[in-house]
C-alpha cells in the first residue's frame, strides 16, 4: 500500500512563496510525474513528501497517516536522486544492503532482498565492485536497487536520469517502467524531460510557479489541455500560438500543434518563409516565419527537403486547433 494525499500544502523560504497551495491525490500503485519549468517547485514538493523539507502549512498523508511530523527515515519512502549518493568504500552488495541493515533487518533478510533486487536489475555480475568501477548507468541502477531493497511505500525519483547519456536514458527509462509494472509500487517522479513524463506517467502533474495547472493522463494533457500554459508546455516542438487575424479572433489566440500544420509550396492559408529546418531522421521540423504570426513550427513525418528562405504556405488543421482567451484560459468553442 502506498497512497499519498497532499492537502493545501504551502512552502515559503522566508518571504519567498515557493509552493502556493497544492492539493493532490496519488493512488496506490500509481506512477505520477511532476513537470514544470525550472524553479516551479517540483523538487521542493518532492522533498516535502520525503520529509527533507517541512511544509509551511497543509497536510502530507501517506497511506492514511499524517506524516508532517514523522522524520524521513520513518516515512517508509525511498528517494532516488540525480546524483547516486553511493558509499565509495562499499561494494555494490553492501551499498544496496546498508539501509536495510541499519534499519535492523537480520542478515538473512538483507541477503535475500539484495539478491532479488540485483536479479531484477541485472546487477549480479557487479555485486563485488565498488562504485568507482561502475559506469554512470550502472551506478544509477545500484541506487535504484538500494531503494527497492527497502520495500518502501513510496518511491520518489528526482530527475534520476539526467546525468546519463541519451542511449542510457532510454534504456533506464524502460527499466524503470518495467520495475513499476513488476513491483506495482507507487512512484512519484520529477523530470524536465517530456518524453520521460509522457511515457512513464499514469498521470502528469503540471506545476507552474508553485501551483498545479492540471493533473491528467499524458494523452489527456496533449488532447485536452486545461489552459494555454499546459498546451504550451506539453508537446515538442511546442504548440504554435497564432494571434488575431484571419484564423483567430481579436483578443483571442488559436493554439495549433506543429504536427497539425500542413506545409505546401503551391498554396495554403498563410504565406511564410522557411527560416530553419531540423532533420531528425524519422521526422523533420520546419520553422517558417510569417508576417502575421511570427515563427511557426511545422512537424512532418519522414524526410522533407525544404530550404531556408524558400517561400511556402502553411495551413493549420481547423479541427485540431485550441482557442484561448487573453488571460490564457481555454475557450471551448
Ligand atoms: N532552501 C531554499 N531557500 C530559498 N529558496 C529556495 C530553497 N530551495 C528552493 N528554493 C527556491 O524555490 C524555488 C523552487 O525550487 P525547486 O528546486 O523546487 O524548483 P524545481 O521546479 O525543482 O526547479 P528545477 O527544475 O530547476 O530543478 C526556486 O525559486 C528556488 O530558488
Amino acid at each position: 500500500m502506498g497512497s499519498l494525499t497532499l492537502t493545501a500544502v504551502t512552502k515559503s523560504f522566508g518571504a519567498t512563496h515557493v509552493i502556493k497551495g497544492v492539493d493532490l491525490e496519488v493512488a496506490d500503485g500509481e506512477f505520477c510525474v511532476f513537470v514544470g519549468p525550472s524553479g516551479c517547485g517540483k523538487s521542493t514538493l518532492l522533498r516535502i513528501i520525503a520529509g527533507l523539507e517541512d511544509a509551511t502549512s497543509g497536510d502530507v498523508v501517506i497511506d492514511g497517516r499524517r506524516v508532517n511530523d514523522v522524520p524521513p527515515a520513518k516515512r517508509e519512502i525511498a528517494m532516488v536522486f540525480q546524483s547516486y549518493a553511493l558509499y565509495p568504500h562499499l561494494s555494490v552488495r553492501d551499498n544496496m544492503g546498508l539501509g536495510l541493515k541499519q534499519s535492523g533487518a537480520d542478515a538473512a533478510t538483507v541477503k535475500e532482498r539484495v539478491a532479488a533486487a540485483s536479479a531484477m536489475l541485472s546487477l549480479d555480475p557487479l555485486l563485488e565492485r565498488r562504485p568507482a568501477e561502475l559506469s554512470g548507468g550502472q551506478r544509477q541502477r545500484v541506487a535504484i536497487g538500494r531503494s527497492i531493497v527497502r520495500t518502501p511505500k513510496l518511491f520518489l525519483f528526482d530527475e534520476p536520469l539526467s546525468n546519463l547519456d541519451a542511449a542510457l536514458r532510454v534504456a533506464t527509462r524502460i527499466e524503470i517502467a518495467r520495475l513499476h509494472r513488476e513491483l506495482g509500487a507507487t512512484m512519484i517522479y520529477v523530470t524536465h524531460d517530456q518524453v520521460e513524463a509522457m511515457t512513464l506517467a499514469d498521470r502528469i502533474v503540471v506545476l507552474n510557479a508553485g501551483r498545479v495547472e492540471q493533473v491528467g493522463a499524458p494523452m489527456t494533457l496533449y488532447n485536452d489541455p486545461a489552459n494555454m500554459f499546459v498546451a504550451g508546455f506539453i508537446g515538442s516542438p511546442k504548440m504554435n500560438f497564432l494571434a488575431a487575424g484571419p484564423l483567430g479572433q481579436p483578443g483571442k489566440t488559436l493554439g495549433i500543434r506543429p504536427e497539425h500544420v500542413a506545409i505546401d509550396r503551391g498554396q495554403g492559408a498563410i504565406a511564410a518563409t522557411v527560416s530553419h529546418v531540423e532533420h531528425l531522421g524519422g521526422e523533420t521540423n520546419v520553422y517558417a516565419r510569417c508576417e502575421e504570426h511570427g515563427l511557426v513550427a511545422v512537424r512532418l513525418f519522414g524526410e522533407h527537403r525544404f530550404e531556408v528562405d524558400e517561400r511556402v504556405f502553411l495551413t493549420p488543421d481547423p479541427a485540431r486547433g485550441f482557442h484561448f482567451a487573453e488571460d490564457g484560459s481555454r475557450l471551448r468553442v
